[in-house]
């Protein structure tokens, strides 16, 4: 359904250094929970905003549903870490600003945003100012946002990497039940190790600049939380903490001053 095929980028500011991202081919099954993790600065949101069509491919292709990506559509949605939110117009004006620019009438936009709001637990937020959200509401805000548009895609860059670990945690546990409820292919950018490793289908390495793909791994703890095991007998499984293990020295082993920080 999305399909990378050798795609490579690299930013004209920095003419004369190696590119960002190197031959990336990555086909993203219809329905899964894909998760990009690698090395700070490997080209992580470079990748994203490739398939956001915010950066433009150098070359190779990328596809969504056999459409080459020649720019932002409303086939992918996205949410930032940084909310993006606009903080003139209250929680129902955010959610429903894509449909009102697409030029859906009133009553529809406001519907379609008041199920997504429900969607993500802010059923009677409606009206609160954006101001007065926590950190965690205002993430639900963005990804209702970005879901009552009816994307087939939603991108998520570092969508949970500015709040508190338990909010986390909660955010992660929402995320599944939304991605549960509306069948949505996820690309999710992430430096959580154990959040990688918890919701993605699909868990995809990155190697350090250039960025290729060194692993993928096909995960299904997300799978079992939503088909009702508890989140914290999940990440206390063997299995869960040897895959995390796993992962984690796959990452360590393109780092090796850190391991011998580390010593
Ligand atoms: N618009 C831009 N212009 C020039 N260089 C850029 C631009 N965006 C990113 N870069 C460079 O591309 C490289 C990869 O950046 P990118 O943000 O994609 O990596 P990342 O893996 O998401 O990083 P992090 O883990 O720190 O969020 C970095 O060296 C960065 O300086």
């Amino acid at each position: 359904m999305l399909e990378l095929d050798q795609v490579s980028v690299g930013y004209a500011a920095e003419a004369g250094t190696a590119p960002v991202l190197d031959g990336i081919s990555l086909q993203v099954p219809a329905g899964s929970l894909t998760v990009l993790l690698g090395p700070s600065g490997c080209g992580k949101s470079s990748l994203l905003n490739l398939i956001a069509g915010f950066v433009p491919v150098h070359s190779g292709h990328a596809r969504v549903a056999g459409r080459p990506i020649k720019g932002p559509g409303a086939d992918r949605g996205v949410v930032f870490q940084d909310d993006a939110l606009l903080p003139w117009l209250d929680v129902l004006d955010n959610v429903a600003l894509p449909l009102r620019l697409k030029g859906v009438p009133r009553a529809q936009r406001e519907e379609r945003a008041r199920l997504h709001l429900a969607l993500v637990g802010l059923q009677g937020q409606e009206r609160r100012a954006i101001w007065e959200l926590s950190g965690g509401m205002r993430q639900r805000v963005g990804i209702a946002r970005a879901l009552a548009a009816d994307p087939q895609v939603l991108l998520m860059d570092e969508p949970f990497g500015a709040l508190d670990a338990l909010t986390r945690e909660r955010m992660q546990l929402l995320l599944l039940k939304v991605w549960h409820a509306t069948g949505k292919t996820i690309v999710l950018v992430t430096h959580g190790v154990e959040e990688a490793v918890f919701l993605s289908t699909d868990l995809v390495l990155l190697s350090r600049r250039p960025a290729r793909i060194t692993r993928r791994y096909a995960l299904d703890f997300g799978r079992r939380q939503v088909a009702g095991v508890p989140a914290r007998a999940i990440k206390s499984l063997p299995e869960f903490v040897a895959t995390r293990e796993q992962v984690l020295a796959d990452i360590y082993a393109q780092e090796p001053e850190q391991l011998e920080d580390a010593a």
